[in-house]
C-alpha cells in the first residue's frame, strides 16, 4: 500500500521538519509530497533538503502562490504519477494532527472518501478566533443547504481519496483555486455516488506562521456552491446528468 499525503506550503518554514518526522512515524506506508508556492521564506528549499535526506519525501515546486485549489490540483497528479493508492490533504500547520492518519487508512477501507470533521460531534475547534470560528461552520451549513452535501464540514481540508476516486475525476475541470477546492471535491464525490465518510477530528490552530485566508477565497466558495448546484440542474435539463 502507498499513501501520499499531499501538503501544500506557502511559507511553511517553521513547521515542515517537525511535521515531516510526524508524518512519516505514523505508518511505514507514508510518504509525503510537498507542494510549495515558491514561499519567500525558503519552505521550498528546506523541503528540497528534507527530500535529498528521505526517499519518503518529494517536492514540487511552482513559480508562484497559484491558491490551494491549483495546488491540490498539481500535487494530486503527481501522487497519481508515483503510484499512489491513497491520496491524502493535510495542513502543513498541525491544526491537522498526524496522529489521525492511521485512522484514516483504517476509515478509508470502507469508503471512497474520509473526511475529518471539526463538526461531528458538536464543535472541535482549539484556539480559532470566534470570528473565523462562525465563517467556517456557517460556510459548511450554507453549502448543505444550497448543494445538499450530507458532510457536516464541507470545508475541511484534511481528508482522505482512494486513487480511484481521483482517477474518476478530470482534474483540470475542477475550478477551485482557494479553498473552495474542499467543497468542489466533496460534490462531484457525491454526484459520482462515491461513498464519503466522516471521522471526527480536533482542529488546533496554529502556532507558528499565519492563515493565507482572504476575501477573495470567501467570495470564490460563496459563488462556487451556486455554480455547482446550477451545473448539475443545468445538465439535467438537457438530459446530461
Ligand atoms: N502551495 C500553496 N499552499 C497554500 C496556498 N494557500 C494556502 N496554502 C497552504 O495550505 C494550507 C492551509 O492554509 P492555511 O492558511 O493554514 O488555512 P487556514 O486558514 O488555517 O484554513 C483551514 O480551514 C479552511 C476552511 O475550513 C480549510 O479549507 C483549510 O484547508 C484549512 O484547514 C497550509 O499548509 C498553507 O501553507 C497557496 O496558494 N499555495
Amino acid at each position: 500500500m502507498k499513501a501520499i499525503v499531499v501538503i501544500p506550503t506557502y511559507n511553511e518554514r517553521d513547521n515542515i521538519v517537525r511535521l515531516s518526522g510526524e508524518v512519516l512515524a505514523q505508518h511505514p506506508d507514508l510518504q509525503i509530497l510537498f507542494v510549495d508556492d515558491n514561499s519567500p521564506d525558503g519552505t521550498g528549499k528546506l523541503a528540497d533538503e528534507l527530500a535529498a535526506g528521505n526517499e519518503r519525501i518529494s517536492v514540487i515546486h511552482r513559480s508562484g502562490k497559484l491558491g490551494l485549489g491549483s495546488a491540490y490540483r498539481a500535487g494530486f497528479k503527481a501522487a497519481l504519477a508515483m503510484g499512489a493508492d491513497y491520496l491524502i490533504e493535510m495542513d502543513a500547520d498541525f491544526s491537522h494532527s498526524p496522529t489521525v492518519l492511521p485512522l484514516f487508512l483504517e476509515a478509508i477501507q470502507n469508503a471512497d472518501l474520509v473526511v475529518g470533521s471539526r463538526y461531528l460531534n458538536g464543535v472541535s475547534v482549539v484556539n480559532w478566533p470566534i470570528r473565523r470560528l462562525m465563517l467556517s461552520f456557517f460556510a459548511s451549513v450554507y453549502t448543505r443547504f444550497v448543494t445538499g452535501l450530507r458532510v457536516k464540514d464541507c470545508t475541511s481540508g484534511f481528508k482522505c481519496f482512494r486513487r480511484s476516486v481521483i482517477e474518476a475525476f478530470d482534474l483540470d475541470s475542477v475550478k477551485s483555486d482557494g479553498y473552495s477546492f474542499q467543497i468542489e471535491m466533496n460534490y462531484r464525490c457525491m454526484e459520482k455516488g462515491f461513498k464519503i465518510v466522516e471521522v471526527p477530528i480536533i482542529f488546533i490552530d496554529r502556532h507558528a506562521g499565519t492563515s493565507k485566508m482572504s476575501g477573495k477565497i470567501v467570495r470564490e466558495a460563496v459563488t462556487m456552491v451556486w455554480k455547482l448546484r446550477l451545473g448539475t440542474l443545468l445538465r439535467r435539463l438537457v438530459g446530461k446528468g
